[in-house]
């Protein structure tokens, strides 16, 4: 079946640039400008085998569809391009959930594409050592576990392997959830907190995540795979992931440039309004939530995590 990835940033690019080792790859961009050398990947050149292109009608004449484009975009696109994404095959790779909805890409997609096969692209993964062809390891998500296993076979590569799971719902949570957490621990090494500190946020962090995602229906074991534990680990303790160094410029009072993808702090503001609404603490995505739109010191932040009422772990 034919492939194209909608959404030319650097991880549409990425995944372009590993799957044409498998064939031809359509990628589609709404600017495609500069040519062969994507800026947000510097110094890689794409591979003939992938053809770029402005014309969204062209690029969804592919079968299966990879939607690479922010979680807090994903939706408005959806409604406006819905005539051309019936009946696809379409596998999200947005690491977010959406602030109006409250839900994650796959509802999303399920709302405005009811017949649509629906997959989820997970798992830990920077968009520049995907297109150094560094070896990676993803989570492909799909409830259909025939075309589960078709995607597998088609988006896996001798660098990029996939792994599946029918649980959807866990594996786009982990990775949703996970750039909250990678906020909170890159404020903690912004503010001197510590690597001590750090591994507190990121154990209690991936007991919210936990909380949050199985409540919701997940599967523990999936949000110990690659795509909760595994992308939390990676986010939490790179300065690649720009969800940590928005973290890190917030914990040392520094401005962060407001064009950057940072999935983290709209998701940590849906995180806690979802929370409040199904009654369960998420205290760290709370502190993120405020702490991201200035409704809150680091110092505040940090006490208020420090001086819960103690309990058992
Ligand atoms: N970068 C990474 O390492 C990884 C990213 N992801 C996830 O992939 C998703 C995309 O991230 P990433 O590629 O890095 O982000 P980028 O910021 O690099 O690129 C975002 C892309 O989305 C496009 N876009 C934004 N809004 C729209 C819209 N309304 N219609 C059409 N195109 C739009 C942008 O177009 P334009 O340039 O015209 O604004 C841009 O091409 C995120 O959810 C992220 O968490 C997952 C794994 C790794
Ligand atoms: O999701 C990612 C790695 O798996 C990329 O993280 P950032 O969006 O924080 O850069």
């Amino acid at each position: 079946m034919s492939v194209a990835i909608l959404g030319a940033g650097a991880f549409g690019t990425a995944l372009a640039i590993a799957i044409s080792a498998n064939g031809p790859v359509t990628l589609w961009g709404r600017d495609i400008s500069w040519g062969r050398e994507n800026p947000r990947l510097p110094g890689i050149t794409l591979p003939d085998q992938v053809t770029v292109t402005a014309d969204l009608q062209a690029a969804t004449q592919a079968g299966t569809l990879l939607l690479a484009l922010p979680a807090q975009a994903l939706g408005a696109f959806l409604s406006e391009h819905a005539d051309l994404l019936q009946d696809k095959w379409l596998v999200s790779t947005a690491k977010g959930i959406d602030l109006t909805r409250l839900t994650g890409p796959s509802t999303l997609i399920a709302e405005v594409c009811p017949k649509a096969t629906i997959a989820v692209l997970t798992g830990p993964s920077f968009a520049a050592d995907i297109a150094r062809g560094l070896p990676t390891a993803l989570t492909l998500a799909c409830a259909e576990d025939r075309a589960a296993q078709a995607l597998q076979q088609m988006l896996s590569t001798p660098v990029l392997r996939l792994y599946r799971t029918p649980d959807v719902t866990g594996a786009e949570l982990g990775g949703a959830l996970k750039n909250v957490i990678a906020i909170a621990a890159g404020v903690v090494i912004g503010a001197g907190f510590g690597d001590s500190a750090r591994a507190a946020i990121i154990t209690r962090g991936f007991a919210e995540m936990t909380r949050l995602a199985t409540h919701l229906g997940a599967r523990p074991e999936t949000l110990a795979g690659l795509s909760g534990l595994g992308d939390l680990t990676l986010t939490c303790t790179s300065v690649q992931s720009r969800n940590f160094r928005f973290g890190q410029a917030l914990g040392k009072g520094e401005d962060f440039d407001p064009a950057t993808t940072v999935e983290g702090a709209a998701t940590a503001r849906a995180v806690t309004a979802l929370a409040e609404k199904l009654g369960l603490d998420m205290p760290i995505a709370a502190m993120v939530a405020k702490l991201s739109q200035g409704g809150a010191s680091v110092e505040h932040a940090a006490e208020y995590l420090m001086t819960r009422p103690l309990k058992e772990e």
